[in-house]
């Protein structure tokens, strides 16, 4: 039986002592992903249920509150790295409403609490709610001393050198008291976010999923010289200890605040009656789609301080403040037309084209539809999704935004669905050359098997070969790949080494085409000619072979060290008669036993799906001819062997974990292979050295308990050299 759908009231002890266990793991999960790693994987909404739903168990079940219960904590113990911050206020949650009427309980009940009568005059005041990440900031005698995060609340991270690096912090204060602690949010803004985001993508480093992970993520940085680069800002709106009050009341206090240097958020009023309070939540929900950052609530604070000390706090919360939060980021719009998108390995992707809408302060007109179950209401599984419920064109169709990044289609409303409505009939054929475009057993996605013939997937393939991660060249991007290809410059990759030949000189000649110029084009072709001299994995990566990423291009390419060696193993595996068996399941069985097939299957690291798509490719009679006249215009260069004689990684067995700031996972992997080392995925007695960036949770703690040696990113550049 599910018990996560039995409601409270109807749990018997049994089950509520099972349910409990289960939302302590959850929650904990939960807790370390978003606060100590910066990468949710679950919405907040779905984390702020699980909390509301362990609560009303403990309520109604308080014997079997736990000792650790997630209502007795703040965010998530401060991560290994940092220097450890013990705050001498603690920092603290805030309480949660989603309705109107909370807000008026939660007025009432600050009433009673303090024994106002009902015509008394009591305050509050209303301000955003900054949806980034908490920081306290000590000042003695007006200098920075030490800035930490909320951490446990009671714990946080030392992150002093970082916060001195952001332009809305003073590191001195004129008038201030002699001891004051600041307290606000840390923040992003949208535009700094997509920059961000867009420069990390280009370089290939991971992308963060939101404002609010990128500010996690950007401050909660070992070296602070990383977090300089980033474009973070700081709201001021609380306080922790001081030597002498800023004021009598909370507004007041924001203004001292303002007037001692501080950002102080201008949406902050005061509001003497609950309307007013729901007024100005109104307001400002009505602004958060223009205001550049991310808010996930309205913050109401008692006005009077001295109130404020009375009600004091609950174990996580203050008596004295609530978080009227927005509802989850959800809108209905109708989806007016669904297109199919053909991507460079020729899969047929289909994309949802919406009536736009705004779905929580972004303008939303597209959504991914994945595949053709997908759209059926099936996973990739067979199971149903949204209950089966198929997505069709005209349907009203409700949107979200999963941590900010690609809208989804959360449900269908089948009452609103016309009458003449029929299902969508996914193509079989590519949209674009008409080619077939079947499904391989096991996959739900069909692709195209045009190969260059099919002018998407081309276009797609020649953008992919010249970006930064395959031939890297100079002066060719997308829009020049496009332009080429559509005007018959290009049509394969081979084409982009001839370019000088053909329009170096001549009628049709490169300088006098629009947009371009003696240097430019004399720049360019340059460039296609340094990008000749290619490293074999590179060059492998670069085909846009399905399934061979980068990684595996690399393994593939030390393995073989030359493509004659790779053509080589390529087509004797493709002799098997096996190779051409229908399904996977033959193919698979009878290619096991091949010698031939063992010389790909047997590297460590290439799984069968990327040998099969390998040799398959590799073996197409259009596409290896491609191929061919290709690499007749290059220079393939050798992979480097690992080179460990002299290298300090040498036979040992290395893991990462955490965040790593100077490379990729993959990258850092493939490095320390090249020297030598073995990189595994878990912390073992066999580990010889664990590599731990900031975020670095339980595998840090259980290389310390093996004594497993530990370094951070740096410390292991250093290691090996690189630094
Ligand atoms: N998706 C997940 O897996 C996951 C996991 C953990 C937490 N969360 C999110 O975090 C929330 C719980 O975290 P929380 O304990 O930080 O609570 P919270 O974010 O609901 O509220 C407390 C925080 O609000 C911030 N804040 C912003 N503006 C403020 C203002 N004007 N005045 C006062 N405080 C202000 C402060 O940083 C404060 O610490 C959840 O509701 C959820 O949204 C999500
Ligand atoms: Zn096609």
């Amino acid at each position: 039986m599910d018990l996560a759908a039995i409601e409270v009231a109807a749990l018997t002890e049994a089950q509520a002592r099972e349910e409990i266990e289960r939302l302590a793991a959850e929650i904990g999960a939960a807790n370390a992903a978003y606060h100590q790693r910066d990468a949710p994987e679950i919405s907040d909404a779905a984390y702020d249920a699980l909390r509301r739903r362990n609560a009303e168990i403990e309520a109604r079940f308080p014997d079997l509150k736990r000792e650790d219960s997630p209502t007795e904590q703040v965010g998530a113990a401060p991560a290994d790295g940092f220097g450890k911050v013990s705050h001498a206020v603690r920092m603290l949650s805030l309480g949660n409403a989603f309705t109107d009427e909370e807000v008026t309980e939660f007025a009432m009940r600050v009433r009673k609490f303090l024994g106002l009568a009902e015509d008394a005059p009591l305050d509050f005041t209303a301000e955003p709610k900054i949806d980034g990440l908490s920081l306290s900031l000590r000042y003695e005698q007006g200098r920075l001393a030490r800035a930490a995060t909320r951490g446990d609340g009671a714990v946080g991270e030392d992150v002093t050198a970082n916060a001195l690096t952001i332009d809305d912090i003073p590191d001195r204060l004129d008038g201030a008291p002699e001891v004051l602690e600041v307290r606000g949010e840390v923040y992003m803004s949208h535009a700094d976010f997509a920059v961000l985001n867009a420069r990390h993508a280009e370089r290939g480093s991971k992308t963060f999923a939101n404002p609010r992970n990128a500010a996690a993520g950007s401050l909660r940085q070992l070296d602070p010289e990383i977090t300089r680069m980033r474009p973070l800002r700081f709201f001021a709106y609380a306080w922790g200890e001081l030597a002498a009050p800023l004021a009598t009341h909370q507004f007041d206090a924001i203004v001292r605040l303002r007037e001692l240097g501080f950002c102080t958020n201008p949406m902050t009023r005061r509001c003497d009656t609950p309307q007013k309070m729901i007024d100005a939540y109104r307001e400002i929900e009505a602004r958060r789609a223009d205001l550049g950052y991310d808010i996930d609530g309205v913050v109401y604070k008692v006005d009077d301080l001295s109130f404020q000390r009375r009600l004091g706090m609950r174990s996580t919360t203050p008596r004295w403040a609530l978080a009227h939060k927005f509802p989850a980021e959800l809108a209905w719009t109708t989806l007016e037309k669904i297109e199919i998108q053909v991507g460079r390995t020729g899969a047929l992707s289909p994309v949802a084209r919406l009536k736009p809408v705004t779905v929580g302060g972004v303008v939303v007109s597209n959504a991914t539809l994945h595949n053709e179950d997908y759209i059926a209401g099936r996973d990739s599984k067979g199971m149903a999704i949204r209950e089966g419920r198929d997505i069709r064109e005209g349907d009203r169709v409700q949107v979200y935004r999963a941590g900010d990044v690609i809208p989804k289609i959360a449900d269908v409303d089948l009452d609103r669905r016309s009458k003449d409505s029929v299902p969508y009939v996914f193509p079989d054929h590519c949209p674009e050359c008409g080619s077939a475009a079947p499904r391989e057993e096991g996959d739900a996605i069909r692709r195209c098997t045009g190969g260059l013939i099919c002018p998407a997937q081309a276009v797609e393939k020649l953008r992919h070969l010249v970006s930064r991660a395959a031939f890297d060249i100079d002066g060719m991007g997308a829009k020049q790949v496009e332009q080429f290809h559509r005007d018959g410059w290009i049509g394969e990759p081979a084409d982009i080494f001839t370019l000088r030949e053909r329009y170096g000189t001549g009628m049709q000649q490169l300088k006098n085409r629009e947009g371009w110029g003696e240097k430019s084009a004399a720049a360019l072709f340059d460039a296609i000619d340094t990008a000749r001299r290619v490293p074999l994995g590179r060059m492998l990566f670069g085909l846009g072979i399905a399934h061979v990423g980068e990684v595996a291009a690399n393994v593939l390419a030390r393995h073989f060290g030359t493509w004659e060696a790779l053509i080589a193993a390529v087509d004797a595996a493709a002799q098997e008669p096996a190779a051409q068996a229908e399904d996977d399941k033959a193919r698979k069985g009878a290619l096991t036993e091949s010698p031939h097939w063992a010389e790909i299957t047997g590297i460590d690291g290439i799984g069968f799906t990327v040998a099969v798509s390998l040799v398959t490719s590799l073996s197409q009679e259009g596409e290896r001819g491609s191929v061919d006249r290709l690499v007749a215009q290059l220079d393939i260069q050798p992979a480097e062997q690992p080179k460990t004689d002299g290298s300090p990684v040498a036979g040992k067995t290395v893991v990462f974990t955490g965040t790593l700031e100077k490379m990729t996972r993959a990258e850092a992997k493939a490095r320390a292979e090249q020297l030598g080392a073995k990189v595994a995925g878990s912390v073992s007695g066999k580990t010889d050295l664990l590599v731990a960036g900031p975020g670095a949770g339980s595998k840090a703690a259980k290389a310390e308990a093996l004594g497993v040696e530990v370094l951070d990113e740096d410390g292991w550049l250093a290691l090996i050299g690189d630094a």
